[in-house]
């Protein structure tokens, strides 16, 4: 944080930096995994960020979470359980609780630190460890799917970059892990980055998940302190011929995501589309 703003420089995306007016440091710790920053805004809440890379913001976080949850849950018939592979802040197993058919939720988050760290500073996302349905384990993804084979309906990947400790968890041995771990008829969503910085990812990733499930399409949604302000997921299901693009019922108490807003998140830019689509 330099003259009392935080800048989001990397790599990853050249060139550009979403920069966050920073009234107070929070917290900042070295994990066993990743650097972790907590801050202070002035106009967005507190904010995390993970080896420099913004995580959430109290302001905007609601348009991912709603998305990567809904998405597959309101396109399955009848989910009960569900299974979220990091997002140790909490803020997706809030929106898996919004559906009534839900009997079970299961985190999986690599690093301690990130539950520890939202529950100090991100009440309205941790809130939702305390739910009787929920269980959180603290481990490596890749061995608590392996040893939870067709199990769960719904299956949501809730990671930071490929870069670091979420590496692996954008290649295709992963994805089948996830497969073989989702019930019959399961969906998975997962974080797929951003159309206008990894558009050969997002091609890699939907032409590897094309060879795993029968159905697998890119879905996305905005949101402002997320490099370049949009951001996508990979949602598949294990259903020949299901129809992810549609909402089966509606979800209540969303301040993002509803039933119309399920199918256009689908529609892609023309620039997305040639690339996507060209096979
Ligand atoms: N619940 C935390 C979401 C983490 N999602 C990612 C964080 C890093 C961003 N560059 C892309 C989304």
């Amino acid at each position: 944080i330099v003259d009392g703003w935080f800048r989001e420089i990397s790599p990853q995306w050249p060139g550009q930096a979403m920069a966050l007016k920073a009234n107070k440091i929070l917290h900042v710790e070295k994990s066993l995994y990743q650097d972790v920053l907590v801050f202070e805004s002035e106009t967005f809440g507190n904010v995390l960020v993970l080896d420099g890379a913004i995580q959430c913001t109290e302001r905007d976080e609601f348009s991912y979470q709603e998305m990567i949850a809904h998405l597959p849950l309101a396109s399955h018939p009848n989910p009960k359980r569900v299974l979220i592979i990091g997002g140790g802040d909490g803020g997706v197993i809030r929106e898996v609780l919004k559906h009534e058919s839900v009997e079970e939720v299961v985190l999986c988050d690599i690093d301690e630190a990130v539950p520890r760290v939202s529950k100090q500073f991100l009440p309205h996302m941790s809130a939702s460890f305390l739910d009787p349905k929920v269980t959180v384990h603290i481990g490596d993804g890749f061995k608590f799917l392996a040893e939870h084979t067709a199990t769960y309906d719904v299956i949501i990947t809730d990671s930071s970059d490929p870069v670091g400790p979420a590496e692996a968890l954008f290649q295709k041995p992963y994805f089948q892990l996830m497969h073989d771990a989702l019930a019959p008829g399961g969906h998975i969503s997962t974080q797929a980055e951003c159309l206008w910085l990894h558009i050969p990812l997002i091609k890699e990733l939907r032409n590897m998940t094309r060879k795993l499930f029968p159905v697998s399409e890119y879905a996305y949604t905005t949101i402002p302190t997320y490099p370049s302000g949009q951001i996508g997921f990979i949602i598949c299901s294990k259903e020949p011929g299901r129809n992810l693009k549609k909402a089966l019922r509606e979800v209540k108490d969303t301040k993002y995501y509803n039933s119309e807003l399920h199918a256009a998140a689908f529609v892609l830019p023309e620039f997305g589309r040639a690339i996507l689509d060209e096979g």
